[in-house]
C-alpha cells in the first residue's frame, strides 16, 4: 500500500470537450480557450486575460488512508454537478475566469436528466449551476468560501440540451463576504434566462488567520485577500486546494465545537 494516501494517477478533467458537446458548446469553449493564450508580434505565446479552470468529480478523488481522512472525505462522495458518468446526460460545463476584470463565465449545456417542466431545465438545476459558478468564482477571488445567500429570479425557461452562458461578476467584498451577481443568458446574449445575486462567506478559520499578530488586517481591500495570496500557489493545483478546503472545513468544525462547548 502506498504510504501516501492519494494515488498518483490523474483524475478526469470534466471541463475538457467530450463527444456529447454540441457544436455551439465546442465553439464557445474554443472561443474562451483561445483567450487564455495570446500570441505576441514575435510569435511568442503568452498567457491571456482568461483562464480555464479544470474540474473534477471530487476535490480529493482517491483518498484511502487515515481514520481522520476517511471520515472526513467519505469515499463515495462526489461533487453534485459531476456525479453522472454518462457524458451529456447531466451538467456539461466549463468555467473560465478573467483575473483582471474579476469576472467569470461558464459555458453550460444542460442534459436530459436535468428536466423540470417538460423539455426544459429544472429550476433547482439552474440554481445548482449558478451556485457552482458563483462559488467557484468567489473561491478564486477570496479563498475557501461557503454560500451564505443565493437569490434567484427565473426570467425565461431554458430548453433541455441547449447551451447557455452563466456570467458571474464581483459586486463588492465586505469583511468576510464576497457579493456576486450572476446572469444566465442565451449564447448570443439576446435572451435573459435567469438572474441571481449571491453572498459567499469566507470560512471562519481562514478569516481568523487573516489577521496579523498585531491585530491589523492583512487584507488588500481589492477583492483579493491575504488568504488568497497565501493560497495562490495552492490554487494552481486542484489537489492542493481540495486538501486545503477539506482541512479548513474540518478544523472549522473542531474550532466551533471547542468554543461552543465551554
Ligand atoms: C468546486 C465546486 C464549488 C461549489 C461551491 C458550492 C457552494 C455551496 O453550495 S456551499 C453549501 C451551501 N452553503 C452552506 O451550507 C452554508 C451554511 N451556512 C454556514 O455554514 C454559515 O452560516 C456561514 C459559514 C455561511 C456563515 O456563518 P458564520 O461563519 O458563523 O458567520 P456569521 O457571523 O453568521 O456571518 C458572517 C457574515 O455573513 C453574514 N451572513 C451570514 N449569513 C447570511 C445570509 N444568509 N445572508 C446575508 N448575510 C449573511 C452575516 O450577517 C455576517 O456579516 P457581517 O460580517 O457583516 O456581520
Amino acid at each position: 500500500m502506498s504510504p501516501w494516501p492519494f494515488t498518483p494517477s490523474q483524475p478526469r478533467d470534466y471541463s475538457l470537450p467530450n463527444a456529447s458537446w454540441s457544436s455551439e458548446m465546442q465553439r464557445l469553449y474554443e472561443h474562451y480557450n483561445n483567450l487564455c493564450e495570446m500570441e505576441t508580434e514575435g510569435g511568442e505565446k503568452i498567457k491571456g486575460a482568461w483562464r480555464r479552470l479544470p474540474s473534477y468529480n471530487r476535490s480529493l478523488k482517491y483518498a484511502t488512508g487515515g481514520q481522520c481522512l476517511s471520515k472526513l472525505l467519505q469515499g463515495k462522495a462526489r461533487i453534485f454537478t459531476r456525479n453522472i458518468e454518462e457524458q451529456g446526460a447531466g451538467f456539461e460545463y466549463v468555467v473560465f475566469v478573467n483575473k483582471q476584470e474579476k469576472t467569470c463565465v461558464c459555458v453550460f449545456q444542460a442534459g436530459h436528466l436535468l428536466e423540470g417542466p417538460p423539455g426544459h431545465v429544472h429550476g433547482g438545476a439552474i440554481a445548482t449551476i449558478i451556485d457552482s459558478v458563483t462559488g467557484t468564482h468567489a473561491t478564486y477571488l477570496s479563498g475557501p468560501v461557503m454560500t451564505a445567500n443565493l437569490t434567484v429570479n427565473y426570467r425565461s425557461p431554458i430548453p433541455l440540451g441547449s447551451v447557455v452562458l452563466v456570467h458571474s461578476s464581483l459586486d463588492k467584498t465586505e469583511g468576510r463576504k464576497t457579493f456576486l451577481s450572476c446572469q444566465v443568458t442565451s449564447t448570443d446574449g439576446s435572451k435573459m434566462h435567469t438572474e441571481a445575486t449571491g453572498i459567499a462567506c469566507l470560512c471562519p478559520l481562514v478569516w481568523a488567520t487573516s489577521w496579523d499578530s498585531d491585530g491589523q488586517s492583512s487584507r488588500c481591500g481589492d477583492g483579493s485577500s491575504y488568504c488568497s495570496e497565501r493560497t495562490a500557489e495552492a490554487k494552481q493545483s486542484p489537489w492542493a486546494v481540495g486538501v486545503l478546503f477539506e482541512c479548513i472545513l474540518f478544523l472549522n468544525d473542531q474550532f466551533s465545537k471547542t468554543f461552543t462547548s465551554h
